[in-house]
């Protein structure tokens, strides 16, 4: 704003435009090139209203004829604005110059004795810029904005700003301009609206309670300036001439007052609704075809697997009637078979030897009719399973009917029902076989009592040890190569069934050469490589760890590739039984001298340290085991001459939980821990290994409080015939 009196250059300085000599520009044309240089007019907009104060009427200079404009205030941001005037979008530099022009040509102007062009009227040049705002709009967003992530994303925000550019009318001493007739209603009229800025601005400098803004167009035009959120610059005009001293002084004084006032600066931005809703609909329009697409892919997907389901339900309905069908027959075929091969026994022995038997007639009379008792008893529960296939078929039935799934979820309910149902029916049928297999065991005894004219008091059933006899005849009648053909059956119910068999075959020692021998070991090593399941993993560990205590089958084991598979199932289980299986197998192949260097270098002392991560007492009292058997190997190897090096345990690192375990409160693997010391402690090249690993504290605790005497002696006596370990008790003055 420039105040000051005619004549001493106000619109010179703001309004020049001066196209030739670009320093003498005034304000207004220097403000556009800056405010055209800052914004980006592809985002950003400029508009320009230019509007005179004349007579307390407001006329458009843009448009002349438009002179009763009205001053519109928002009660609540207190912003001015003059919603009549024209509002010129300003894309150059040259456009704003022709329309300063325009303006410029409309303002009134007169010849007074102080200036021969002096204006007559308050110009006001109104320059508005709307700029985007890119990255600020966060502190803007509500958190209910930022729940719907709909408006997140676009942050539409533009900041509006207002340059106003005010040319003064000057202020004059009517008798020194000499203003006569309407001149002198024009000056009245300049005077009483430059008073009453003046007036405002004494308020304003003297934080008054009351601003009197409505005592002038001027002043209510200039509301949002003065003392408001605006920055508000003032220039004052004065003239050189001694003769103006009063006016100089008052406008000077002008000046000083306005200096006072304080403004709150404040910026203006908003929500741009226009983009913001423009936006959301292109967005909407994204999110409809995308919920359309997905709702297709959905849609298509579940067509997929409804008839995947319906295919799948088909396969399992065929396959499982197949095999129950196949099923029932052949139990009704062994049941019948095993029915005909009893009553012909029974005729023919009650033919044959009745009067031999009359007199102890009552054990074999007891048997047979306990035999009876188990056919009705296995008729019994052949029943149930029929019933239970019947009630599977209509199940299943109910499920081959139209509708019946509805959806995956239901369909695969339904299915994992189905398979525990089978999963229910196959072990029943499983128990009813191991049953017939018992009771044609228990025939084959029966005949063979009858066979050898046997009376009740040997009736092998009441002789365990001839029962355990008899397990050899059971090869013969089920044939050990039927048993372990059953190994590689693919129901894996009899696999389970098969390799518990061959486990408990192999417990027996006298078994043990004719299991390996029809090739038992290499169908157990087979399962060990191929088990789907942890029992059959944990029973044919067991089995072979059973196979391993006998000295010739620890050799095949080896040399089958044994211990790099067990090894690798130490590595791989979780189960405490089958690791205490395989504890069990590789502790048995570490009391093998001859094997040493090969159980080691195929992994086996590692596997076997690695398995008490599992913490199961079992498994360590296997582990400590191993160890207690593998030093005494060592031990005798280097009595012997035959090892030189320093213990392959201590190699393995192994020492470390010797060391620690040596004290464990289970007896068994505390026993182990101690023998396998007193080992290690038999050869002098491990001894400073030993000390180094607080071995030494171990052996003095075994040689001072074992319980068992021959272990606290041994230890004694190790710890006496090795000169490192005197020379260290010495140093710390232990004795015994
Ligand atoms: N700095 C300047 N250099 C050269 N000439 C100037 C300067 N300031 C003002 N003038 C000249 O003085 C005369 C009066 O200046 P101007 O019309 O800008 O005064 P004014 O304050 O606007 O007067 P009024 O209030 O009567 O309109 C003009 O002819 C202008 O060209």
């Amino acid at each position: 704003m420039a105040y000051g009196q005619t004549g001493t250059g106000k619109t010179f300085t703001l309004g020049q435009l001066s196209e030739d000599d670009k320093s003498a520009r005034g304000i207004m044309v220097r403000a556009m090139e800056d405010i055209l240089a800052e914004v980006s007019l592809e985002t950003d907009s400029i508009s320009v209203s230019y509007i005179q104060l004349y007579m307390e009427a407001i006329q458009d200079l843009l448009d002349p004829a438009n002179d009763n404009i009205s001053i519109v205030e928002d009660p609540k941001t207190g912003d001015v604005s003059v919603p009549g005037a024209t509002l010129v979008e300003i894309r150059d530099q040259q456009s704003f110059i022709e329309l300063l022009r325009v303006g410029e040509t409309h303002r009134i102007a007169a010849n007074t004795k102080l200036n021969t062009e002096s204006s007559r009227s308050h110009a006001i040049l109104m320059i508005h810029v709307k700029g985007s705002v890119v990255g600020r709009e966060d502190a803007l967003l509500s958190e209910a904005d930022y729940a719907s992530n709909l408006v997140k994303p676009l942050k539409p925000l533009v900041r509006r700003s207002k340059l106003v550019l005010v040319d003064l009318a000057g202020s004059e001493r009517i008798h020194k301009s000499g203003s006569e007739g309407h001149m002198l209603e024009e000056a009245k009229s300049i005077n009483l609206s430059l008073s009453a800025l003046g007036k405002c601005i004494n308020a304003l400098a003297e934080n008054s309670a009351h601003v009197p803004v409505r005592d002038s167009k001027l002043t209510r035009l200039l509301r949002d300036s003065l003392g408001g959120t605006a920055r508000t610059s003032l220039i004052v005009t004065i003239g050189p001439s001694p003769r103006h001293r009063g006016e100089t002084a008052s406008t000077i004084l002008f000046g000083q007052r306005a200096m006072k006032v304080e403004n709150m600066l404040k910026i203006k931005e908003e929500f741009d609704y226009k983009s913001l809703s423009r936006k959301l609909e292109i967005q909407l329009d994204k999110l409809i075809s995308e919920n359309e697409r997905q709702q297709k892919v959905f849609d298509d997907e579940v067509e997929r697997i409804n008839l995947q389901a319906q295919n799948r339900i088909s396969e399992v309905e065929r396959n499982f009637a197949d095999a129950l069908e196949k099923e029932r027959l052949k139990c009704q075929m062994e049941y019948m078979e095993s029915i005909k091969t009893l009553e012909e026994k029974m005729v023919s022995h009650q033919r044959n030897g009745f009067s031999d038997h009359k007199c102890n007639g009552e054990g074999s009379g007891a048997s047979v009719a306990e035999l009876k008792k188990l056919l009705e008893n296995e008729v019994h529960l052949r029943k149930a399973a029929e019933e239970e296939i019947n009630k599977l078929k209509s199940q299943l039935e109910q499920l081959m009917q139209p509708g019946a799934v509805r959806d995956s979820e239901k369909f695969h309910k339904i299915l994992e029902e189905e398979a525990s149902q089978k999963k229910k029916l196959e072990e029943e049928t499983m128990i009813l076989r191991s049953q017939l297999m018992q009771m044609t065991l228990e025939a084959d005894q029966m005949r063979r009592f009858f066979d050898r004219g046997g009376s009740r008091n040997s009736l092998p059933s009441q002789d365990i040890n001839l029962q355990k006899a008899q397990v050899a005849p059971l090869f013969e009648q089920v044939g050990l190569q039927k048993i372990l053909s059953l190994l590689e059956s693919e129901d894996p119910n009899v696999r389970i069934h098969a390799v518990k068999v061959v486990a408990n075959l192999a417990a027996e020692e006298a078994n043990q050469e004719r299991i390996v021998e029809a090739g038992g070991l290499s169908s157990l090593l087979m399962l060990l490589r191929s088990f789907e399941d942890e029992t059959i993993r944990r029973v044919a560990a067991g089995a072979i760890a059973n196979l391993a205590m006998n000295e010739s089958n620890q050799e095949l084991i080896m040399a089958q590739g044994g211990i790099s598979l067990l090894s690798k199932t130490a590595a791989d289980a979780d189960d405490p039984q089958t690791l205490r299986m395989v504890a069990g197998a590789i502790a048995n192949l570490c009391g093998n001298d001859k094997l040493q260097m090969r159980l080691r270098l195929d992994g086996g002392i590692k596997a076997l340290l690695g398995m008490v991560r599992c913490g199961h007492p079992d498994v360590l009292s296997q582990v400590a085991r191993g160890i207690a058997n593998f030093a005494k190997c060592e031990s005798r190897g280097s009595t012997q001459g035959t090892k030189s090096g320093r213990s392959l345990l201590i190699e393995d690192g192994a020492l470390s939980w010797i060391v620690q375990n040596a004290n464990n409160e289970a007896g068994p693997i505390r026993r182990h821990i101690e023998l396998a010391l007193c080992h290690l402690a038999q050869h002098e090249v491990n001894v400073k290994y030993m000390i180094s690993g607080g071995a030494l504290w171990e052996l003095v605790r075994i040689a001072r409080d074992c319980s068992r005497e021959d272990i606290r002696s041994l230890a004694a006596r190790t710890l006496h015939s090795s000169p490192t370990f005197r020379i260290e008790m010495r140093r710390l003055r232990i004795e015994l």
